[in-house]
């Protein structure tokens, strides 16, 4: 029986079903072919990856600039996209995370520029992905990675997104829930960089034993692949921090906890424990 407090998909399926007329919408403003020839004076790639392998002493931060969440609402009222972006980057984020989704997050492309514009840091187009048409908005927006959630997307479609972020010179996030999702995105080609969500994007329940529990299942294999795995959302403290790191995560993605406090610099040192060294 279905729970009706928690409809199944319910959020994801409204999100999907919204993106494909948004998507309609840009292609008839911003044609592909017009983007392809942006791509030559599109920023260069900055390397995500590489970004977060720097400091194996810890797990690098992905430090998300997000206004509001389906879950959580306007999480900031006084948002400004470049005063966070910023003040993650002095306060020792490896990378940065960008919400573009404008109707359920009230993120923007436009953001995404701007912030690639003010900070070094490489950044992560944050969107759900169901056509390579947003691929190359995200790169010629700047984007140096791209988000791939395998709820949303087919194994034909997770491969063949991913051989286009890589032919464009960017890495991709693919982010998992279940078990039965990174057994499906294990089987992808090129396959470098996986996230496991915390929260359920179905009914937002978040689960910090999400991490743990996948990557006792398999942790042996994303290592001799070479995977590099981020945890994502639900993480608020250091000790939370230690806790997916000492499951064997490289890196986490945090938004909220961070983005909703008034000193978001000094956030991210306590986050990352750098006021006490
Ligand atoms: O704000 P949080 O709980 O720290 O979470 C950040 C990030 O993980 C979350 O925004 C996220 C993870 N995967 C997503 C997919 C789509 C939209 C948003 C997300």
């Amino acid at each position: 029986m279905p729970n009706p407090a928690s409809p199944p998909r319910y959020i994801l399926d409204e999100i999907v079903l919204h993106k494909k007329q948004e998507i309609a919408q840009m292609q008839k403003e911003l044609p592909l072919t017009f983007l392809q020839n942006q791509l030559t004076t599109a920023p260069t790639v900055r390397n995500f990856l590489t970004a977060l392998q720097e400091n194996p002493s810890q797990p690098s931060l992905i430090a998300e600039v997000k206004k509001a969440s389906p879950s959580r609402g306007i999480i900031r009222e006084d948002f400004d996209a470049v005063a966070i972006a910023t003040a993650y980057e002095r306060g020792g984020a490896a990378c940065l995370s960008v919400l573009t989704d404008q109707k359920f997050f009230q993120g923007s492309f436009a953001n995404l520029r701007t912030v690639r514009s003010h900070v070094e840091l490489p950044l992560l187009c944050k969107e759900f992905i169901i056509d390579p048409y947003q691929i190359y908005v995200a790169r010629t927006a700047g984007a140096d990675a791209v988000l791939l959630i395998a709820a949303i997307l087919s194994d034909e479609e997770l491969q063949a997104f991913l051989h286009v972020i890589h032919d464009l010179g960017m890495n991709a996030l693919v982010e998992v829930h279940t078990l039965i999702e990174l057994d499906r995105v294990l089987k992808l080609e090129n396959l470098r960089l996986v996230g496991i969500n915390n929260r359920n994007l179905e009914n937002f329940t978040l689960d910090l034993g999400t991490t743990k529990q996948l990557l006792a299942q398999r942790q042996q294999q994303l290592q001799s692949l070479g995977i590099t795995v981020v945890s994502e959302s639900g993480l608020y403290t250091s000790a939370d921090l230690s806790l997916v790191a000492e499951a064997g995560v490289r890196a986490v993605l945090v938004g909220e906890s961070l983005v909703k406090q008034s000193d978001v610099e000094q956030a991210v040192r306590s986050l990352l424990r750098h006021d006490l060294l």
